[in-house]
């Protein structure tokens, strides 16, 4: 391989007549990982995917995969597969002949077509007519598109867009496999959520510039820790008690108190003590999209 990083951002600007779609934008993605690349609409998310692939010229700075331009690679198809829209399928074609079509103007072998039907399940369906196809299965047609040249780098533009729970998980298996095999993933969302289990690290942009590329690990760190939440029909007379217990009360919203720490026990036992009934008493995960909404405050605006 010619670089160590599969794509790599640096200084990106993009602008459209005035607007600066990407605005000084940098960030990598290695082999071997799922980058998930998020932030809200208008971020510049797709304007970014598209100069990796070619479709635009950047203004300045540089959009490298493979280590070079995308217009510089020998062997493209088998460098980068990339789904950046639904894409134009023929609706009275089948999903096996559109991927035929494609491998043909490729120059890629005919038993690839049936290796990424296999790879992505697309399974019987694969005769049926693309026109009758659900939103989920042309995904997998689009993804079976990006893979026939067997690519080293993938790039998704919202791939979970519309996909059910269960797509979702097939989504999330499907693309680890694919890093665990050393590809390198870029996946794009608007919701940190949504790939919070698909990806290894996320690289947050908002109005065209970089917020933070971090691990997700370190994400959930900037979450912050635990809370208990707990139900009852006296919340403030049971937050002022859990407060002279030197417990750390967060907030109240309703009738659920909110206190720091993972401590359901003590939590429970004043409320019992003090002959407060309990609806309900919880112990909660720090929030992936609550910490995604801090680091993206004020820049929610479409532009
Ligand atoms: N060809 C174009 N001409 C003019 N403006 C454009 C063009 N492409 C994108 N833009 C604008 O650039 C900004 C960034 O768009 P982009 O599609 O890259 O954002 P995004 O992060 O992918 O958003 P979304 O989640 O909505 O797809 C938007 O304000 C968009 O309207």
């Amino acid at each position: 391989m010619s670089s160590a990083y599969a794509i790599e951002v640096d200084t990106l600007t993009k602008t459209f007549g005035r607007l600066k779609a990407v605005d000084g934008l940098s960030f990598t993605a290695e082999y071997g990982r799922v980058v998930g690349f998020i932030g809200p609409n208008g971020a510049g998310k797709t304007t970014t995917m598209r100069a990796l692939v070619g479709h635009i010229r950047p203004d300045t700075g540089r959009a490298h995969v493979a280590g070079r331009p995308y217009r510089e690679l020998t062997d493209p198809l088998g460098t980068v597969g990339a789904v950046l829209e639904a894409g134009a399928m023929h609706p009275g074609r089948s999903g096996r002949n559109h991927l035929r079509i494609l491998a043909r103007q490729g120059g890629i072998p005919a038993r690839r077509v049936e290796a990424v039907i296999d790879g992505v399940g697309l399974g019987r369906a694969a005769d049926r007519r693309v026109g009758g196809y659900s939103l989920g299965m042309r995904q997998r047609l689009a993804l079976a598109a990006a893979l026939l040249g067997d690519p080293a780098i993938l790039m998704l533009d919202e791939p979970a867009n519309g996909l059910d729970p269960e797509g979702i998980r097939w989504l999330r298996e499907f693309l680890r496999g694919l890093a665990a095999e050393g590809r390198s993933v870029l996946v794009s969302s608007h919701g940190l959520a949504e790939l919070a289990l698909m990806v290894d690290e996320a690289v947050v942009v908002a109005h065209g510039r970089l917020v933070v590329q971090q691990p997700l690990a370190e994400l959930r760190r900037l979450a912050g820790g635990r809370t208990v939440r707990i139900s009852v029909p006296e919340p403030d007379r049971l937050a002022a008690l859990l407060a002279e217990r030197g417990h750390r009360v967060l907030g109240r919203a309703g009738d659920t108190v909110t206190v720091g720490g993972d401590d359901a026990r003590a939590v429970g036992r004043v409320a019992f003590d003090h002959d407060i009934g309990v609806d309900r008493l919880l112990v909660e995960e720090p929030s992936l999209e609550e910490a995604y909404f801090r680091l993206t405050a004020g820049k929610e605006s479409i532009r």
